[in-house]
C-alpha cells in the first residue's frame, strides 16, 4: 500500500467508560482504498472504536487523525459517511419513503445547499441505482426486508459523496445469502468509486474473500494487516484471539454465527 494516503491514524488510543477500560494502546493506520473489516468477540470495543472515530465519544488518552487533522479540529464531516448499527429496526409502520429516508442524508453539513430541488431526487435515484433500489423509491421503509433497509441506509450514506464509510455491523439480522450480496455491494462500491470502507462485523466467513485488511480486536489490537496474511495465521494465534470461545478457522470461515 505504498503512496497511498493515510485517511485514519490512531495513535496510542485509550478509553475507559466509568469503571471499565475498554480500549488500551490502540494503533492503527486506515488507508484510502482500503476495506478494513473490524472483527472481534462481544464487548470488545469494536463500537467504542468507531464511535471514537466519529467523534461520537470524546476522545480520552490518545491521537485520532483524520485527513492528517486531529480529530478535535476537524470539520469536513462530509467526507465521513455512517451507517449506524441497527438501522435496519423500523417497523411496518414507520412513515418515511426510500425517497425520504435517503435524502436525509443531505445535511447542511453535507452541502444540501448546493443542489436545487431537481437534482437532489436526481442524486437519491442515482444513490440508489449504485445499491440497485431504484424501483422501490417510493416504498415504505418499514415495509422493506431488513437487507433491503440497509441498501437504503448505504444510499443515504453515499449522497454525501463521501470519501470514507464507516458500518457498524450492518448485516446483524439478515440471512447469510443476503449477507454475502451486501458484502459483495460494499466491495463493488469500494473498487468503483474507490470509497475506503471500516465495517465491524461477526461475519468472518463472508468477509475474508470481500475485505482487504483485517483488525482484530479484543480491547488492544491483536492483529491489523492485509486479509491474507491474516489467513496465514496459525491457528495457536488465532486460538490466542478468541481465548475461551475457539472453533478452527475452517470452521469459523464455513459458518455463521
Ligand atoms: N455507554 C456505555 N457505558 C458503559 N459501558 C459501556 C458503554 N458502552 C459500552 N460499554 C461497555 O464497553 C464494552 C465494549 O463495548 P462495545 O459496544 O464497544 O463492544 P463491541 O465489541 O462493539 O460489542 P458487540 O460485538 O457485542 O457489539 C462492553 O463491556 C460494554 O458493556
Amino acid at each position: 500500500m505504498k503512496n497511498k494516503a493515510p485517511i485514519i491514524e490512531i495513535k496510542n488510543l485509550y478509553y475507559r467508560y466509568a469503571n471499565e477500560d475498554v480500549l488500551k494502546n490502540i494503533n492503527l493506520t486506515i488507508h484510502k482504498g482500503e476495506f478494513l473489516a473490524i472483527l472481534g468477540p462481544n464487548g470488545s470495543g469494536k463500537s467504542t472504536l468507531i464511535k471514537l472515530m466519529l467523534k461520537l465519544l470524546k476522545k480520552q488518552k490518545g491521537e485520532i487523525l483524520l485527513y492528517g487533522t486531529p480529530i478535535e479540529k476537524y470539520q469536513a464531516w462530509e467526507k465521513i459517511g455512517f451507517v449506524p448499527q441497527k438501522a435496519n429496526a423500523f417497523n411496518s409502520g414507520f412513515p418515511a419513503t426510500v425517497y425520504e429516508v435517503v435524502r436525509s442524508g443531505l445535511t447542511k453539513k453535507t452541502g444540501m445547499f448546493r443542489f436545487f430541488p431537481k437534482d437532489v431526487k436526481q442524486r437519491v435515484q442515482e444513490v440508489l441505482q449504485a445499491v440497485d433500489m431504484e424501483d422501490l423509491i417510493h416504498r415504505n421503509i418499514g415495509e422493506l426486508s431488513g437487507g433491503q433497509q440497509q441498501r437504503v441506509f448505504i444510499a443515504r450514506a453515499l449522497i454525501g459523496e463521501p470519501d470514507i464509510i464507516i458500518l457498524d455491523e450492518p448485516t446483524v439480522g439478515i440471512d447469510r445469502k443476503r449477507v454475502d450480496t451486501f458484502v459483495h455491494l460494499l466491495e463493488r462500491l469500494s473498487k468503483e468509486k474507490n470509497i475506503t470502507l471500516v465495517m465491524v462485523t461477526h461475519d468472518l466467513g463472508t468477509i475474508l474473500d470481500k475485505a482487504s485488511h483485517i483488525a482484530w480486536l479484543n480491547r488492544t489490537l491483536h492483529f491489523h494487516g492485509p486479509v491474507q496474511d491474516f489467513q496465514n495465521l496459525d491457528q495457536t494465534t488465532i486460538k490466542s484471539f478468541y481465548q475461551t470461545e475457539f472453533e478452527t478457522l475452517g470452521e469459523q470461515m464455513e459458518e455463521k454465527y
